[in-house]
């Protein structure tokens, strides 16, 4: 089952020449946006779509960059569209997104007390495969990202993996191409420095050539046309262009 990608933003957490690292994955008429981030609803806009045309959206994880545009997403669906979208989030990240991110903005008494009253969630459990649409299914993978905080990468149809933020993890890469078929891989990249929360492209390119041939860079700085012929065959993923994956 052919899938599209479209970014609506490819940047690191504080770029200004791109949005936020986050995606629309359209399944034919279905569209999951993949995180929802501070820029989201400027960067749908800018691509002429509203909320509205979103079917269910995901969350890797709790930054800014990756969730900070859900309140607006929450308001505007329930109060303007009179939708819950479907949220499909990671177990352990249930309580803290409303506790510690939605909270503060949402909470009215006796309205709006819980997740529940703005999305119809959808707890994933990492390592079991899940349908969101016809031909659309995701399996989380756990991936190291900041100490003590849950972080989840994707795992598509069983054949495109979509790395949350992470720490690099060759192991995972290599284990995901040999053992269980993956084709395509959708990578953060920290061009420069130490990766440290981060996988750096160095590190990226230390992978073997038949992983590397089928990564796309993602998640990158302001500075990203300074690497362009320097990142062997991996290529940087452009926002709001449309891939068939
Ligand atoms: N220990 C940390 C924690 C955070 N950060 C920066 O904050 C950003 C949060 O969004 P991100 O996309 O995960 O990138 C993180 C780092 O830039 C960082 O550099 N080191
Ligand atoms: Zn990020
Ligand atoms: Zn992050």
């Amino acid at each position: 089952m052919t899938l599209k990608l479209q970014m609506l933003g490819t940047g690191s957490a504080f770029a200004k020449q791109y949005y936020n690292n986050n995606a629309l994955i359209y399944d034919n008429e279905f569209t999951l946006m993949v995180d929802c981030g501070i820029t989201a609803p400027m960067a749908l806009h800018q691509l002429g779509a509203t909320f509205n045309d979103i079917d269910a959206v995901l969350i890797t994880h709790i930054h800014g960059d990756h969730v900070g545009g859900l309140e607006e997403l929450a308001f505007i669906t329930k109060l303007q569209y009179q939708r819950k979208l479907p949220l499909y989030i990671g177990e352990a990240l249930v309580q803290p997104l409303w506790e510690n991110t939605l909270r503060g903005g949402m909470y009215q008494e006796g309205h709006i007390t819980s997740l529940d009253d703005i999305f119809d969630v959808r707890p994933l459990k990492p390592g079991v495969k899940t349908d969101i649409s016809a031909g659309l299914s995701v399996e989380l993978i756990q991936t190291r990202h900041i100490p003590g905080k849950s972080s989840y990468s994707l795992y598509l149809n069983e054949r495109i993996f979509y790395s949350a933020d992470m720490v690099f993890d060759p192991a995972l890469l290599r284990t995901l191409v040999q053992d269980r078929g993956c084709e395509v891989i959708l990578h953060e990249c920290q061009l420069q420095g130490p990766g440290e929360v981060h996988t750096t492209l160095e590190e990226l390119l230390s992978l073997p050539e038949n992983v590397k041939e089928r990564t796309y860079l993602m998640h990158y700085g302001d500075n990203a046309k300074d690497f362009i012929g320097k990142t062997g065959p991996m290529e940087f993923l452009e926002q709001q262009r449309i891939y068939e994956l």
